[in-house]
């Protein structure tokens, strides 16, 4: 298992690479066209309430773009109140889904709920083996965030002897954690990073510790350990009765980014941004009489009428290397927007937007028709800046706008809930905003001075951090950014940026190309030393 999951190992990066190849989407044979989905098949117990378990694996999944078959290991009796029953399935009959599943279907990544005996760990052990997958994630599912003990010691030695060692990463929370250690009490972060240390001497390649039930805490704090850093990941503490199933759906969704083609921090990073926004959107949904409702895992597919949808594919990692064009620049050096776009892309630019101020509208379209095809070719997302009707008319995966452009409201109702909106924040309060409004990123800046945009007030790096960490949008640095200064930016290490944003950087320059490369360079190796 550890040669198959090296691609999703700490240090790579593979979405990265992957978006320079083949879109992974399109990957296969050339004799094969067919468009391939990320498969994650889960291996959990049946919720009857439908909040957690096969259940929010399959929604979850779903709302991240992923597709999830399943395979059942136990029929659970339960609601809102407690668990009334446990039935687990034969043996034979676990043994024969997963050989139905991964025999045929192509799984990326298979993902654990609820193993319910020593011995269905040990024939889904023998599966993978048989069967090797590209990831194994593992959410050891002992006690349910309702308290009630779901497993058995023998079950609990399966997990530490046989499962943790294959997998790339497990996922308890504290009790957990606590149970696979033989009792030790954690109180603390301190005691958490401990505990992550310990239980990665079982084997698996990183170990994510859930803090969401420590006390004396204002934030939710999770540690990820990876055999040599223990990053601390802090988050929104929601307030809301409506959490059953949250362990379940966050490595549903890490899995389901992992099978994107994710490293493991993004796949963390991003997977907890979804239960967060999930928790959030769902904090006053009234579904049972208990004391523990479920959320809803699909709160983006109606959000349209509420204003809050977001693109359900769109991926926050798209913002590592984003090019905003310029039509002036590039033609003082005799480029095409066309061209410069090719240029930027062959680069390794992760998202584009024609931000070309002085076109003339039919010019523009036909450019932009153009550019669109291009990019559909890198699998790389373009975006048109400022003008709804150019993005319509050539059917562009999004638009930007700023503070004083058409309000984010009205332009997803007109472009819809499949498009990426961003919005350009210089403040909390724009970024608070603009998350209400439906957006799917924030464009922040200027952060440094610069001759691109005139008048543009600069808000320096504590600007960005300020408008980074009250965000709960991905956001993106603009302004003055370049390959002198792209490090600084991406060092401040705030947990919401994903990347930057040039203009001059890479189209006021004779070689596009190899700025973009430059640029991007300098991105990898920030990222590969704060991973
Ligand atoms: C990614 C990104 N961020 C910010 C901006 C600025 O947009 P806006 O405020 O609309 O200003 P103009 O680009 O219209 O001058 C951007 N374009 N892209
Ligand atoms: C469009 C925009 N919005 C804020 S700063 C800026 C200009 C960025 O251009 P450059 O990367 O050349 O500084």
């Amino acid at each position: 298992m550890a040669a198959l999951v090296e691609l999703f190992h700490f240090h790579s990066s593979p979405i990265l690479q992957r978006r320079s190849h083949v879109p992974a989407a399109m990957a296969g044979s050339g004799e094969d066209r067919r468009r391939r989905m990320p498969h994650v098949l889960t291996v959990a117990g049946s919720d009857s309430g439908a909040g957690a378990g096969v259940q929010a694996d399959i929604k979850a999944c779903g709302a991240a773009g992923a597709y999830c078959s399943s395979v059942v290991t136990a029929v659970t009796a339960q609601n809102t109140v407690s668990v009334q029953g446990v039935h687990p399935l034969p043996e034979d009959s676990v043994r024969d889904q997963l050989r139905s599943v991964l025999s045929d279907m192509a799984v990326d990544v298979v993902k654990t709920g609820m193993l319910p005996s020593p011995g269905v760990i040990k024939v889904l052990c023998d599966s993978l083996r048989e069967f090797p997958v590209q990831a194994l994630v593992v959410d050891p599912v002992m006690v349910s965030t309702s308290g009630d003990r779901l497993t058995s010691h023998s079950t609990i030695a399966g997990y530490r002897n046989e499962l943790l060692p294959m997998a790339d990463i497990v996922t308890p929370n504290l009790k957990e954690a606590s149970a696979l250690l033989g009792g030790m009490s954690l109180v603390t972060v301190a005691d958490m990073c401990t505990a992550a240390k310990e239980i990665y001497k079982f084997g698996p390649r990183n170990v994510l510790l859930k803090g969401g039930d420590l006390p004396d805490s204002s934030d939710a704090i999770d540690v990820l350990f990876d055999g040599e850093n223990c990053h601390e990941l802090r988050g929104l503490r929601i307030k809301t009765r409506n959490t059953h199933g949250t362990g379940c759906t966050l490595a549903s969704s890490i899995a389901a980014e992992l099978a994107k083609g994710s490293s493991i921090l993004q796949a963390v990073q991003a997977a907890k941004s979804y239960v967060e926004s999930a928790l959030h959107y769902s904090k006053d949904l009234a579904i049972g009489h208990g004391p523990q409702g479920p959320f809803d895992h699909l709160f983006r597919l109606k959000a349209h009428d509420l204003n809050s949808d977001r693109k359900p594919s769109f991926n926050a990692n798209d913002l590592f290397l984003y090019a905003v064009t310029d039509s002036g620049m590039n033609k003082r050096w005799g480029r095409s927007i066309t061209e410069a776009v090719k240029a930027c892309l062959d680069g390794g630019a992760t998202i584009i937007q024609l931000r070309e101020k002085e076109a003339e509208t039919r010019n523009f379209v036909e450019a932009a028709t153009m550019c669109l095809e291009i990019c559909l070719s890198y699998g790389v997302p373009l975006l048109i800046n400022d003008r709804v009707d150019v993005a319509l008319a050539c059917n562009a995966d999004g638009v930007h706008v700023g503070q004083s452009d058409m309000p984010v409201s009205m332009v997803r109702k007109l472009i819809g809930p499949g498009k990426i909106i961003g919005v350009s924040c210089k403040t909390p309060a724009h970024a608070e905003k603009a998350w209400a409004d439906g957006a799917d990123y924030i464009g922040c800046g200027g952060v440094f001075p610069t001759n691109t945009k005139a008048n543009n007030l600069t808000v320096g790096l504590d600007g960005l951090k300020a408008v980074c960490l009250s965000s709960k949008l991905p956001v993106v640095a603009i302004g003055g950014i370049g390959a002198g200064n792209a490090r600084s930016v991406m060092e401040t290490g705030v947990p919401k940026l994903k990347g930057v944003a040039v203009v001059s950087a890479l189209f006021d320059r004779e070689c596009v190309v190899t700025e973009t490369r430059r640029l991007r360079s300098i991105l990898l190796e920030v990222a590969a030393a704060t991973k």
